[in-house]
């Protein structure tokens, strides 16, 4: 059943404890399909932070604390950082080629040096313009046509990864471009989720000939599709280069220095690149999504956010990002919708390399470690009533996670939102300064309350999340409207110039 031999505890060390499994199987039916996180959590509760898991005879540990996490995966980072070679997914849709799954090898170490190279806290600093031009629109056709909120997230997010990856702009956010993008993401969380192929469990599967199996012929089939996809972005931007029209991008910077990166051949930096855009678009419109669910779950905070902005950037201006140091209740509201409805809450395991021990637990080489965000960010001692959302746990000093100054604290820098250790979220500079952006905005130009249906206000569910790894609420009713037609002309007038001013403009 299964292809890993392990090592036993070694030196009076055990295996920590877990749920008992079946026979062969293991813990494999007990897994809800759906958010398996929350059965994590209770399991967790009972078992302790550090838990063991048999899925069908691999080792699958999850961490619910972050102390766990960060001693496993971020002080040994030289064990904890690989990823497991999954049939379906790694092998044989990526072709090995992407890079949230690499092993943690030079190629991984070049990938993550030229993703850091785009994506540092510095560098983040020019992509103002961007942001702001992104931003401005989705505000304008919130407003139009609030119950379409889903699109101009993922327009504004899918957006701004577009004009920086690939030097190439949206429109609509419907253009075959960014659907034939947004296809391979799709299909991608769609294999990686666990139980959608049986040769994940039973990888003896993988010896069929692709004759003889179907879903080797399907994965074969949607390996090349997205080869050919990311080969184009890329082979688009070196045409323009060598006619000298091409613009400043994230596609173009690798390849002027191609040669700092002599571990990653051409299709695996056109999949790094496709990977920023990948784990960036939907994340960032998940966690914009969870955030107007939890303003019009928690009308009190959103007087809070506009109250604040008011005073900081009155009746005449849009914020910037430049605003956030004297936000703290906007970043706090970030942070903590973040804690209270993580999107990637499961978290994405890393793999370990080498037997270890901790805290008298044995962790064999293979094993799967789980950080589980939805677990820690309900830790009572770090989080005192970890079930409500309280953004003043950032905010006031009897609370275990005020930090001064408030100019610079709270934020979002290391937040186990974005993961752990050598693998944590390389994107998470340019996600920090979306989100502040965007709840500004939304803040300084919208009313936003329940819906109402026959004159009685529609309460949303507290958690109707989609499935898979990365999660939002599903579609809800909410009523949005501009607060003055004195600030839409502000916006139209910021909008007018950002067209006039957009050196990307025209470059679909
Ligand atoms: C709210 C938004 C986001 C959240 C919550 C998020 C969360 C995460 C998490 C939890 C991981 C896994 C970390 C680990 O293995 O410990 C991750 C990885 C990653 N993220 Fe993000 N992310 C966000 C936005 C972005 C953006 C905007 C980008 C790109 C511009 C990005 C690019 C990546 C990449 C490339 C990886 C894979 C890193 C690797 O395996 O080495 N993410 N993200």
């Amino acid at each position: 059943i299964s292809s890993n031999k392990r090592s036993q505890p070694k030196n009076g060390s055990k295996f920590p404890p877990g749920p008992p499994g079946k026979p062969l199987v293991g813990n494999l039916p007990d897994i809800p399909p759906k958010h398996s996180w929350l059965k994590f959590k209770k399991w967790s509760d009972q078992y302790g932070p550090l838990m063991r898991l048999n899925i069908a005879g691999r080792e699958h540990y999850v961490a619910s604390t972050e102390k766990v996490a960060n001693d496993l995966l971020r002080e040994r980072g030289g064990i904890y950082s690989s990823r497991e070679q999954l049939p379906a997914a790694v092998q044989l849709l990526s072709k090995n080629l992407r890079p949230l799954f690499w092993p943690y090898n030079d190629t991984w170490r070049d990938g993550r040096k030229f993703m850091h190279q785009v994506s540092n806290s510095t560098v983040v600093g020019n992509y103002q313009a961007t942001q702001i031009l992104e931003s401005a629109r989705m505000l304008r056709d919130l407003i139009k046509d609030p119950n379409n909120y889903e699109h101009w997230f993922e327009r504004y997010s899918a957006g701004i990864i577009f004009r920086l990856a690939f030097g190439k702009t949206l429109e609509t956010g419907h253009e075959q471009s960014v659907r034939n993008v947004f296809n391979v993401v799709h299909t991608v969380e769609r294999v990686a989720s666990p139980g959608a192929y049986l040769v994940d469990t039973f990888p003896s599967l993988l010896i069929l000939p692709q004759a003889i199996a179907p879903f080797k012929q399907e994965l074969a089939g949607l390996h090349e599709r997205e080869l050919k996809l990311f080969r184009k972005l890329l082979n688009d931007v070196k045409s323009e280069m060598k006619a000298g029209t091409a613009p400043d991008c994230w596609e173009k910077d690798y390849l002027e220095r191609k040669a700092e990166f002599p571990h990653l051949n051409e299709d695996e930096a056109a999949y790094v690149v496709g990977t920023l855009f990948e784990a960036g678009a939907g994340t960032t419109a998940a966690a914009m999504m969870s955030f107007m669910l939890t303003m019009v779950l928690h009308p009190e905070w959103f007087k809070k956010l506009q109250q604040e902005v008011d005073t900081v950037c009155g009746n005449d201006r849009l914020p910037t990002i430049d605003d956030a140091t004297q936000l703290p209740i906007m970043r706090a509201v970030v942070k903590e919708v973040l804690r209270w409805r993580p999107v990637t809450a499961g978290g994405v395991p890393h793999y370990s390399i080498k037997d270890d021990v901790y805290n008298g637990h044995f962790i064999p080489a293979g094993t799967n470690i789980h950080a589980n965000q939805w677990a820690i960010h309900r830790e009572p001692g770090l989080y005192p009533d970890p079930d409500s959302f309280k953004p003043e746990r950032w905010l006031e000093s009897s609370y275990p996670t005020y930090r001064e100054p408030l100019t610079t604290y709270p934020n979002l820098h290391n937040y186990s939102a974005f993961g752990f250790g050598r693998r944590i979220c390389p994107g998470q500079n340019i996600a920090e300064r979306s989100l502040y952006l965007l709840t500004a905005r939304i803040a300084w130009a919208c009313d936003v309350g329940k819906a109402e249906k026959d004159g009685v206000e529609v309460e949303p569910p507290l958690y109707d999340y989609t499935s898979g790894f990365n999660v939002q609420p599903n579609w809800f009713a909410f009523d949005l409207k501009a607060r003055s037609q004195e600030r839409v002309s502000v916006l139209e007038k910021e909008i007018e110039k950002n067209g006039k001013e957009d050196p990307l403009k025209g470059r679909m």
